[in-house]
């Protein structure tokens, strides 16, 4: 990293307005115009020196014709809203932040199945996409001694690693794979009809990947017909105008939040302006300050995996998110609101939301066994 302590820039730059920490991390290198993401014009990039963006912006030749940008960060471990190939024709620099928020989308599953009352213990996991998301929550269910298999295409000598058909038919299926269209490997409608039949009657589905990994209508007239498992969706085609119809049909729903914990969006946010400064040898990053606040306690009076379950809910219960989606989309069938307005408010308003790492648990009767479990999970 270049360290030009003296050099003073003055850029400009535009970013989505629901990026955290702009001020900390990127006020030393000029101007900051924050703007709504979803509707970003070229107009808007006349000035531009570095655009920063979400997953709701589509960086393409469209937007970036003709504007003086020369780098463009995304705050996001997935790609696919940039069109990287043109990006990189034009001699324009880009970076997203891969990792950042992966361990968000772990400990979101976890609760998830918390919420649901599954005790991961005695069940065996297909993941579907095994990098920073998928690979943690396989190295975490290695710790907690729960058997799963992965299928990814790209990873053949994982020792997990297994056929698709295989993976889904394991009693907890998480995909994390990222939307890819084109390639060996595509993943756009690679749960289709067929995949879902191969689900086993009674597991539970989790999609936080991308929503159109999943052929949406197809698991819509699955899910008309019967309920064969429990279906649980982060993320849906055609975002932010999702489904009505769907939602109704899954049992817990959210508006694409899995990677939304506090400390996922600061990773992102920091890890551009690490990018930045690489890519345009800028000064370094500001130093942050890296005092870590105490842990706040949380306590249950339960044992086992109750307690584990009660623990894990008083830090984030995904039930909240579902309620307010499902309130979000009774307005919208009475017109009060357009369902993708509400969807992206409710994102835009998101609570703060820590991880386990900030936590620790305060339940004396716990036994070790337990405690080691928790330990695992984040959560000392
Ligand atoms: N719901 C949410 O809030 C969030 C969603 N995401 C999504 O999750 C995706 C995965 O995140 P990471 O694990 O951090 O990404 P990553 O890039 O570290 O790993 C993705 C993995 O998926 C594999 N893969 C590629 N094509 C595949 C296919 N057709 N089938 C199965 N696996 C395939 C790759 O080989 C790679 O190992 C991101 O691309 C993003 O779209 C990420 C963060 C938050
Ligand atoms: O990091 C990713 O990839 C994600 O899916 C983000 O968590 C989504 O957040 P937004 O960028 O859509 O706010």
């Amino acid at each position: 990293m270049t360290n030009t302590a003296n050099v003073s820039p003055s850029l400009t730059i535009v970013a989505d307005e629901n990026i955290p920490g702009l001020e900390t991390w990127f006020a030393d290198l000029g101007s900051i115009t924050r703007v709504p993401g979803r509707n970003l014009t070229r107009a808007q990039l006349a000035q531009a020196d570095i655009l920063l963006v979400r997953s709701v912006t589509r960086v393409d030749r469209a937007l970036l014709e003709g504007t003086p940008v020369r780098f463009v960060g995304s705050c996001t471990i997935g790609t696919d809203h940039l069109d990287t190939a043109w990006l990189e024709q034009q001699g324009i620099s880009w970076s997203a932040a891969p990792g950042c928020n992966a361990n968000s989308v772990v400990e979101y599953v976890f609760c998830v199945l918390a919420a649901l009352d599954v005790d991961w213990r005695g069940r065996s996991f297909g993941i579907v996409g095994c990098g920073n998301v998928g690979g943690s929550l396989q190295r975490k269910l290695h710790a907690l001694n729960v058997r799963c298999k992965i299928y990814d295409p790209w990873l053949t000598d994982n020792p997990d690693a297994a056929d698709l058909e295989s993976v889904l038919q394991q009693d907890v299926v998480c995909l994390h794979a990222p939307l890819v269209k084109d390639g060996a490997h595509p993943s756009h409608h690679m749960i289709d009809q067929k995949a879902l039949a191969a689900i086993k009657p009674g597991a539970v589905l989790i999609s936080a990947g991308r929503g159109a990994v999943i052929d949406n209508a197809a698991l819509l007239s699955l899910l008309e017909e019967s309920h064969p498992f429990t279906c649980v969706l982060d993320v849906w085609e055609n975002e932010p105008d999702i489904s009505l119809d769907l939602l109704d049909r899954v049992d817990l729903g959210s508006p694409h939040i899995a990677g939304y914990s506090h400390d996922g969006k600061l990773a992102g946010t920091r890890m551009i302006r690490e990018a930045v400064s690489e890519a345009l040898s800028l000064p370094s990053a500001p130093s942050a300050n890296s005092e870590s606040p105490a842990r706040q306690p949380v306590t249950t009076g339960k044992r086992d995996f109750a307690a584990i379950r009660a623990l894990l809910l008083a830090i984030y219960d995904p039930r909240a998110d579902d309620q307010r989606l499902r309130a979000a989309a009774e307005q919208a069938r009475t017109g009060k609101q357009s369902m993708a307005v509400a969807f992206d408010l409710l994102r835009k308003q998101y609570p703060k939301r820590l991880e386990f790492s900030h936590y620790n648990n305060d339940a004396p009767q716990l036994d070790t066994v337990t405690r080691k479990q928790l330990a695992i999970l984040g959560l000392k």
